[in-house]
């Protein structure tokens, strides 16, 4: 059992004690070793004073070994990006690179509070096992691109069924499957189809990129003489599964009904929108219709960082500036985005600090110069705080202690990161500008 004393909460006065047993919370309350009979030498306690406890962050949108790619490419568009830089380095990953990456990924993410996150990649055995290592939640799906070549599909989905069985047979609760085909203009019908019924079949989510850029609309267009939501919904993409549909920056009012009948989770990407010049999302338009918003970073190839703190601050700070409406889109609203939100659209009883729900906690500093005066808490979360959070606890465990990582040495991954990042770029030839 592990007991947070004293801690402050962000929706009521006072200091509060939780118990959390297992995974889960078992108790919020006020002196509740004594009300709870604890026995001390039964009991981890954690001292809260001077500490607010937030629920963990969700990040609905990442490619996390991408940390590795950090400034490899800025200040270009999404297909010179892509195609020209990282695709080619994609090329050369294996297994212990993905791994080296995504401890990094997970290193910066609970260091930034976030405790679960939704991603999509390859090389998935190496994800897993930074994952298992690090202590995180994640619902990983393995990133499926056919290019409407045959050949590639049945790779693929071979590829697709093998992890999603992996991670079922794992059995871990920290670890969910989800299927990633990565988006309309790089997969085929057939590809799309295949994901649709995966998913159906296991009752997992789908994970996709929608409507990202102008360009690849017009790609889609081309192709199926539709815009990517309508023509998912033509083959019936949406039907009794969930679907996670990361970017939405371009949508026509039709496919915005579309979302809000189909019931589409909206991953929001601000940061990595902003700076592919891809453009940015409609989302007062979508909160309208009551569609689920989440947030999500993308990969550090084109954000560059896994911080959902800035995600929450840029998403109600943008919507302000383009509709010079400062009510637009409340702090309350967006750092509802990364929390409550997230969790609904993963299934998981996460982002919400609640009796009975995963002990996914993160414990803040308060003793900071962004944070004082304390009385408007949630609102320095949004526009004062730069993430850097003290404890963090993920299913239960301690994951992150007095700022320093509990599981894993995150020097030595800083010291692996390098040397990968520096073998990566010796065998790409990629430009590079310094
Ligand atoms: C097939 S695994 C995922 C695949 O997606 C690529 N990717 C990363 N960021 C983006 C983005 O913003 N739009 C489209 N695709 C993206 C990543 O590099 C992998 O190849
Ligand atoms: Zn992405």
């Amino acid at each position: 059992m592990i007991l947070i004393r004293d801690v402050r909460l962000l929706e009521s006065n006072g200091n509060w004690d939780i118990l959390v047993e297992g995974n889960r919370i078992k108790r919020i309350g006020r002196n509740l070793l004594e009300k709870e009979s604890i026995d001390k030498r039964d009991v981890e306690i954690i001292d809260g004073k001077n500490m607010a406890a937030i629920p963990g962050l969700v990040n609905t949108h990442t490619h996390i070994p991408m940390t590795i790619f950090r400034g490899v490419a800025d200040d270009i568009p999404l297909m010179e990006w892509l195609n020209n830089y990282i695709w080619k380095m994609e090329s050369k990953l294996n297994e212990e690179l993905v791994y080296i990456g995504t401890l990094l990924g997970t290193v910066e993410m609970i260091k930034s509070g976030t405790t679960t996150f939704n991603d999509m990649y390859f090389h998935l055995d190496g994800i897993i096992k930074g994952v298992l290592e690090s202590g995180i939640r994640a619902v990983l799906s393995y990133g499926m691109i056919d290019l409407f070549d045959e050949e590639k599909r049945e790779k693929e989905i071979k590829n697709c069924e093998k992890i999603v069985k992996k991670i079922i047979k794992m059995d871990n609760p920290r670890i969910k499957p989800a299927i990633g085909p990565h988006a309309p203009y790089t997969c085929s019908k057939e590809l799309l189809t295949f994901s649709h019924e995966i998913a159906r079949e296991y009752n997992i989510p789908v994970h996709i990129h929608m409507n990202e850029t102008l360009n690849e609309i017009k790609i889609v267009k081309e192709k199926t003489g539709m815009r990517p939501f309508e023509y998912l919904n033509s083959i019936e993409f949406f039907e009794g599964v969930k679907v996670i549909a990361a970017h939405c920056v371009h949508l026509s009012d039709r496919e915005i009904d579309i979302i809000e009948k189909k019931s589409v989770v909206v991953s929001h990407n601000p940061i990595s929108n902003l700076k592919l010049g891809s453009g940015i999302a409609p989302i007062p338009k979508l909160l309208e219709k009551n569609i689920l918003i989440t947030l999500g970073t993308d990969g550090c190839g084109s954000n560059n960082n896994l911080n959902i703190f800035e995600e929450i601050k840029i998403s109600s700070l943008i919507h302000k500036g383009i509709s010079l409406d400062p009510t637009s889109i409340p702090g309350e609203v967006s750092f509802k985005f990364a929390t409550l939100n997230g969790g609904k659209a993963l299934n998981l009883e996460v982002g919400v600090l609640k009796e009975g729900y995963l002990a996914d906690i993160v414990l803040v500093d308060l003793r900071k110069p962004y944070l004082i005066p304390v009385e408007n808490l949630k609102s320095h979360l949004v526009y004062a705080f730069n993430g850097v959070v003290d404890t963090v606890l993920i299913d239960g465990n301690v994951v992150l202690r007095d700022g320093k990582m509990t599981n894993i040495d995150e020097y030595k991954i800083y010291e692996m990161a390098e040397k990968a990042y520096s073998k990566l770029v010796e065998d790409v030839d990629i430009k590079r500008d310094n």
